[in-house]
C-alpha cells in the first residue's frame, strides 16, 4: 500500500476569497497547499474593471503571510456596461485570467450579473478574439425552472446557444454537478472545460435534507441526486483533461449560514486536499490526482504546470471544525469520513 505521493503543486481554479478580515483569515489556508487560484470577482460591489482588479489583487498579494508562494489569478465579473476595450486592456497587461459570466441573481452577490445576453455579445466577440476563458455559474434563474434542473438548462438554453454564437469563444464550466454537464463537456473536443469541486466529490442531496437540515451542505449549484455525484466522480478521476479542481471554496460565517435564509456556500480551503486524496483512493485513481488537481487546469489556461511538489503522506489529517475570523467563526466542511492523508 502506497505510505506517500508527491504531484506538482495543485491550483486552485476557482476560489473565492472575500475581502478584508474575511481574506485574511482564509488566504493563509489556500496558499499553504496552491500555488495558484482563480479569484471570484464577486465581491460586494463587485470586481468589474481591470482597475478594480489591479486593486484587489494588492489587497490580496499585501494579505499574504510571509514566505507564501502564491499568485492570484484575477477574473472580472461580467456585466451588461463592461467594457470590451477595458477587458482587453486588462488581459494585455497580464492582469486578468478570465472573466466571469453570472447570471442575474443565481447565487451569492449575483445582482449585477446578467439578464440580457445579447448585451454582452461584444465583450464576448472580444474576449474570443483575444483567447481571454469566459468562466460561467451555469444556472438560469427562471423562477419557473426547478432548482435542482437549473445547470442542465442553463447548458440548453444559455450556454449552447452563447458557444454556438461564439464559436472561438473558450468557456470553463464552473461546478459542475450534474451528469448533463459532464457529458456536454465531453462532445466538445476543444475549447470547452470544467471545473469539479471537492464538495460535489462527496455529498448529494440527501446530505443536505435528510434526518434534518445542513446548512453547512447548501451551496449553489446545489448537490443533487446519487446519479449526478458518481457522474462527478467517474470525470474527475478518469484521467480526462477537460475536468479539473475548482474546489469554490466559499466562506461564510456561521451567522450568516445558520439563518432561516442562509448563504450558499461550502469552505472547503483547509482540507480539500486530504478528502481529493481519500476519494481519488475509494476510486483506485490516486495516480490520476495530479492530473486533476495539478496538470489539467494549467493546460486548458495554456500556463506551465507548477514545479514545486506537494507531498501527501497516509496519516490522519487534521483539520480544524472552525476557523475563527474577526467576523466570527466559519466552518470547515465537514466529509464524514476518517480523512487518512496529509498534506506533509
Ligand atoms: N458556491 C456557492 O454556494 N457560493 C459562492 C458563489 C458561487 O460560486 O456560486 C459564494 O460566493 O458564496
Ligand atoms: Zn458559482
Ligand atoms: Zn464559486
Amino acid at each position: 500500500m502506497c505510505q506517500s505521493l508527491t504531484i506538482r503543486r495543485p491550483d486552485d481554479w476557482h476560489l473565492h476569497l472575500r475581502d478584508g478580515e474575511m481574506l485574511a483569515a482564509v488566504l493563509p489556508h489556500s496558499a499553504a497547499h496552491f500555488a495558484r487560484a482563480i479569484i471570484m470577482p464577486n465581491l460586494v460591489p463587485p470586481v468589474v474593471t481591470g482597475a478594480d482588479a489591479a486593486a484587489y489583487r494588492a489587497r490580496i498579494v499585501a494579505a499574504l503571510p510571509e514566505g507564501a508562494d502564491f499568485t492570484p489569478l484575477m477574473t472580472l465579473y461580467l456585466t451588461e456596461d463592461t467594457d470590451p476595450e477595458d477587458v482587453a486592456a486588462a488581459h494585455a497587461q497580464g492582469l486578468i485570467s478570465a472573466v466571469k459570466l453570472y447570471p442575474a441573481g443565481a447565487t451569492t452577490n449575483s445582482a449585477s450579473g446578467v439578464t440580457d445576453f445579447d448585451r454582452v455579445a461584444p465583450v464576448l466577440e472580444k474576449m474570443a478574439e483575444i483567447g481571454l476563458p469566459l468562466c460561467t455559474h451555469g444556472e438560469v434563474t427562471d423562477p419557473a425552472v426547478d432548482i435542482f434542473d437549473r445547470e442542465a438548462v442553463f447548458i440548453e438554453k444559455v450556454l449552447d446557444p452563447i458557444r454556438r454564437r461564439h464559436p472561438g469563444l473558450r468557456v470553463v464550466m464552473e461546478h459542475i454537478t450534474t451528469k448533463d454537464a459532464a457529458d456536454y463537456v465531453r462532445s466538445v473536443e476543444t475549447g470547452l472545460g470544467a471545473t469539479i469541486t471537492t464538495h460535489h466529490l462527496v455529498i448529494n442531496r440527501n446530505h443536505i435534507l435528510v434526518g434534518g437540515i445542513k446548512p453547512h451542505y447548501y451551496c449553489l449549484p446545489v448537490a443533487k441526486r446519487e446519479q449526478h455525484r458518481l457522474a462527478l466522480r467517474a470525470a474527475a478521476t478518469s484521467g480526462d483533461a477537460r475536468f479539473f479542481l475548482g474546489t469554490d471554496s466559499a466562506p461564510h460565517t456561521d451567522a450568516n449560514k445558520l439563518l432561516p435564509c442562509g448563504c450558499a456556500g461550502c469552505f472547503t480551503a483547509p482540507n480539500t486536499m486530504s478528502i481529493l486524496a481519500e476519494v481519488f483512493e475509494q476510486e483506485n485513481a490516486l495516480d490520476r490526482l495530479e492530473g486533476f488537481a495539478s496538470l489539467h487546469g494549467p493546460a486548458f489556461y495554456d500556463m506551465a504546470p507548477n514545479e514545486a511538489t506537494l507531498t501527501l503522506t497516509r496519516s490522519p489529517a487534521r483539520y480544524p471544525e472552525q476557523i475563527e475570523t474577526a467576523e466570527g467563526p466559519v466552518t470547515v466542511f465537514d466529509p464524514m469520513m476518517p480523512l487518512n492523508w496529509s498534506v506533509a
